[in-house]
């Protein structure tokens, strides 16, 4: 008997980036093609400049692309109008960034509940407000302001105010970047447990093997194109996902 197939959550399609600057234009991503299974943790690598941020911005629907098109269960972004997206982006997909983005005057509660109130929903169920704050360790830090709070703690505010709408999908900008390497690990531990235990899909950029081994599925970019997709299953660790890495890189300046 066949395996149902998972469903498709987003996708990329023949999807350009080209950025204006003045006089000079930067070509950012060039015809990218991506499924992003639903439930899947995968993690977008490659160098400084290959691309990452740009694409997850254009998946998360913050930028458009110069052409192609994304989709977000089954939603064509280019085909919503710029409210429509606001809202579709503000009820369907989860944000989180290197620096957390917390507004410093609300507390930490407020700072979780902000797209609740943004995408104008009124009802809040305190009991499942309770449990994402209890999931992440940070029941007893709900009234304090983000500068009483460690970067870790931030950042695990930050991933609830990610997921308080429900959202089809979080992405995340090198999540870590602000952390040290052992509150970096407990972050990647929990992006990991959101999709092991509540399905949740997730997908991080990040320049750190370390991060992304705890991911399903690796995307590599080199100057704007997506030159591998590999699975991290056959990886015990960092440093061999680092090896492989490097190989593929490596294989692709050889070629260039
Ligand atoms: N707003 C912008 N205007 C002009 N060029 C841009 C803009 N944003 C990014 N770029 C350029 O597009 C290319 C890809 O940038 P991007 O930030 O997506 O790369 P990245 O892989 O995320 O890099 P990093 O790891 O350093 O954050 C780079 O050459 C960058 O300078």
């Amino acid at each position: 008997m066949n395996e149902p197939s998972t469903p498709t959550i987003t996708t990329v399609r023949n999807v350009s980036k080209v950025y204006q600057q003045g006089d000079r234009t930067v070509a950012a991503l060039h015809d990218v093609n991506l499924s992003i299974q639903s439930g899947a943790f995968v993690a977008v690598m490659g160098a400084s400049g290959s691309g990452k941020s740009t694409l997850l911005h254009l998946m998360s629907g913050l930028t458009q692309p110069t052409s192609g098109d994304i989709s977000v269960e089954g939603q064509s972004l280019a085909a919503l109008s710029d409210l429509q997206l606001t809202r579709f982006r503000r009820r369907r997909i989860g944000l989180v960034f290197q620096d957390f983005n917390l507004i410093p005057s609300l507390t930490a509660r407020d700072n979780l509940l902000f797209p609740i109130h943004a995408a104008g929903i009124k009802q809040c169920d305190e009991a499942e407000i309770d449990a994402l704050a209890t999931r992440l360790g940070i029941q007893d830090r709900l009234n304090h302001r983000p500068d009483a709070l460690s970067g870790g703690e931030r950042q695990r505010v930050a991933i609830g105010r990610s997921l308080i709408t429900n959202p089809a999908i979080v992405f995340a900008d090198e999540p870590t970047g602000s952390l040290d390497s052992v509150t970096g690990q407990t972050i990647c531990r929990l992006l990991r447990e959101l999709c092991d235990q509540q399905q949740r899909t997730v997908v991080v950029v990040t320049h750190e093997p370390s991060v992304a081994v705890w991911a399903d599925q690796i995307v590599v970019l080199k100057d704007g194109a997506v030159v591998e997709q590999f699975p991290t299953g056959e990886f015990r660790d960092a440093q061999s996902l680092a090896a492989h890495y490097q190989q593929v890189i490596g294989a692709e300046l050889a070629l260039s």
